[in-house]
């Protein structure tokens, strides 16, 4: 479509969010954590992140670089480590989606920077 070839941009960060969340295998960071699941979860985490939320806001235009998507995806695998202890699934999963996203991340911002 014509937004195709005028929004590179868009393009790029679709892909890129499409690539991060291939990641989440276990899904773990799909959605919002639930709060009636994980009562106590705002008394330590101020700003939640999740990928359904960071999709919204890349379909409403509020990611203008890869630095913008890539602000919330550290602030998404930051709450879990800080929320959850170390021996759980949860904090081992975001160790993992760090090292593995940081790649994707890397390659983006490649590809970014060379399409100008
Ligand atoms: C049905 C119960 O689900 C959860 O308790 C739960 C589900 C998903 C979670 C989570 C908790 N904690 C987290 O930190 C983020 C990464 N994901």
């Amino acid at each position: 479509t014509l937004e195709m070839q005028l929004t590179p941009m868009l393009m790029l960060l679709r892909a890129t969010l499409d690539h991060l969340q291939e990641k989440d295998t276990a899904h773990i960071f799909a959605q919002p954590v639930n709060l009636k699941e994980v009562p106590d979860y705002l008394e330590f985490i101020t700003y939640p992140m999740d990928f359904s939320t960071m999709r919204s806001k890349l379909e409403s235009h509020a990611y203008r670089s890869v630095a913008d998507l890539e602000a919330d995806f550290n602030l998404m695998v930051s709450n879990c480590l800080l929320y959850n202890t170390k021996d759980t699934v949860f904090y081992k999963a975001a160790l993992r989606l760090r090292d593995l996203g940081g790649a994707v991340l890397r390659h983006a911002q490649r590809q970014a920077t060379n399409a100008g």
